[in-house]
């Protein structure tokens, strides 16, 4: 079983309704710029004369696929794609997303981003009404519903806003309908991202900007909280916020702006570069120290670094060589192969950091593998002092909106104060910034935030990973 200990990221979701017949490669180019948000599983389903085609595996879009089963399996004007992190169910063939559900006069492919936090229940009472499972996700209950839902409504919009409202917790959704339709969705709260873009021949959908702009689509705007699009033969024929946000609890997960998402990505009128960058400014008025060079670790914590460098005026340098070919360094199973893989990904440079009192900027500590090896390493190599400074608050409590941590004992801000985490990372000192700091450097976003895994959550939530594999 993989053990997992660093926040997972989150999936990807990618979509397009194109008047040429290249829908799943256009979708593919997407789900490839979307890599990083999920590295276990991808799949794509193409809307083909009233069926569902579609194809997915465990492994990387590139392993998934070849040009022979996009050329000429998954033919098509509609498409939908996923990549997946596992939240709830395990990491397996039949949990990969697009999810195919059958109904009585049609199927649909969905794609979904976040975590139904009442999945269990949806599951047991559509299991009542007849409905059959063959996974143990909860986007595939997401799919089963909204089938179920436009059957009963025999209209699908009707269908998708019904269902819409009985699921809660966190949910970007893409939806291919074999009646021609692509439906975007996006949660009341604005958990996760979604964004739409256009081009001469049609209307693309993606979890993050940058995949449109990889794709060859304008940025358009961000889906709604709460909204229902449709979109039929490339052009947009409803759009609606039709789903009700029932308390004030919860918005856009912030660490898409520290960690998740990709640099290049403007998120809810915030580019995530920006944000990163005002992090590091706020986290060198916060905790200033005197010191030769800033660095910062590679990859998402180099921008903050950046910021920290500007405001205090002290020079960016890379301390690290990182060997581009390792992935992100939580999906190594075990203690002793994550500790080889910090090492193998990033090497000290010991030109650059001989005698130095270093600024040590990265964006999270989660279990505190990373922070001890490199503060560890760059000492070794020679460096006099090592400051860490984080770009996001102590990590002290587990995530239920499509990340995924086992346990908060795993979580090394949950079991020591920051004087001991000092300590064990072997820093000369330390410094995370404070929530204030952190909203004040994402501003510009037009949504409110969700900020659970660092001051806790006010709702109770009732599934876990194992839940669904129960029943
Ligand atoms: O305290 P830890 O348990 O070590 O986890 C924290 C580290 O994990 C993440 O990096 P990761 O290597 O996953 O990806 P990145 O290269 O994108 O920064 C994060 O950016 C921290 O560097
Ligand atoms: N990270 C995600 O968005 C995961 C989606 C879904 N909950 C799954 O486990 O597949
Ligand atoms: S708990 Fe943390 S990781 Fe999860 S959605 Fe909220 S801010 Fe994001
Ligand atoms: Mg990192």
């Amino acid at each position: 079983m993989e053990i997992s200990d660093k926040i997972h990221e989150e999936c990807a979701v990618f979509g397009v309704s194109t008047l040429k017949e290249e829908a799943a490669g256009i979708t593919y180019n997407g789900l490839l710029t979307l890599q990083h948000r999920g590295q276990e599983g991808a799949g794509i389903a193409v809307v083909s004369k009233g069926k569902i085609l579609y194809h997915k595996n465990l492994g990387l879009v590139s392993e998934v696929f070849s040009g022979n089963v996009l050329q000429n399996r998954l033919k098509g004007h509609i498409a939908v794609g996923h990549t997946r992190y596992s939240t709830t169910g395990s990491n397996t063939k039949e949990n990969v997303g697009p999810f195919i559900t059958e109904y009585l006069t049609g199927r649909i492919a969905t794609a979904h981003n976040g975590n139904i936090t009442n999945a269990l229940e949806l599951r047991t009472q559509l299991k009542s009404y007849g409905v059959d499972f063959n996974s143990s996700s909860d986007s595939e209950v997401v799919s089963a519903l909204i089938a179920y839902h436009i059957t009963r409504e025999q209209d699908t919009l009707k269908g998708v806003i019904k269902a819409g409202g009985y699921l809660k917790g966190a949910f970007s959704l893409i939806i291919a309908g074999s009646e021609n339709k692509l439906i975007a969705v996006r949660d009341p709260k604005g958990y996760r991202p979604l964004c739409i873009g256009k081009n001469s021949d049609g209307i693309a959908v993606a979890s993050e900007s940058c995949a449109l702009d990889t794709c060859g689509f304008d940025y358009i705007r961000d889906v709604r909280p709460g909204e229902v699009i449709i979109i039929e033969n490339g052009k947009i024929t409803y759009e609606e916020v039709v789903l009700k946000n029932e308390d004030e609890t919860g918005g856009l997960c912030i660490f898409e702006y520290i960690y998740f998402a990709r640099h290049d990505s403007v998120i809810d009128g915030l580019s995530v570069y920006e944000a990163r960058v005002n992090m590091g400014k706020a986290l060198a008025r916060e905790y200033p120290v005197e010191a030769d060079i800033v660095c910062g670790v590679p990859d998402s914590g180099l921008e903050a670094a950046i910021g920290y460098s500007i405001e205090s005026n002290i020079p960016l340098v890379p301390a690290f060589v990182k060997n581009r070919y390792i992935g992100r360094s939580f999906i190594y199973p075990t203690q002793d192969m994550r500790d080889y893989a910090v090492r193998l990904k990033l090497n000290p440079l010991k030109a650059n950091i001989e005698g130095k009192r270093i600024v040590l900027v990265d964006d999270s500590i989660v279990r505190g593998t990373t922070s001890e090896k490199i503060v560890r390493s760059l000492k070794s190599a020679g460096a006099k002092e090592v400051h860490m400074r984080i770009s996001s608050p102590p990590f002290r409590y587990t995530c239920h909106y499509g990340t995924d941590i086992d346990s908060p004992d795993n979580l090394i801000a949950n079991k020591m104060s920051i004087d001991e985490i000092c300590k064990q990372i072997g820093a000369d000192s330390l410094g995370y910034i404070s929530i204030e700091g952190l909203k004040e450097a994402c501003k510009k976003c037009r949504l409110s935030f969700c900020t659970g895994c660092f001051t806790g959550h006010k709702c109770k939530v009732s599934v876990t990973k194992q839940d669904l594999e129960e029943v």
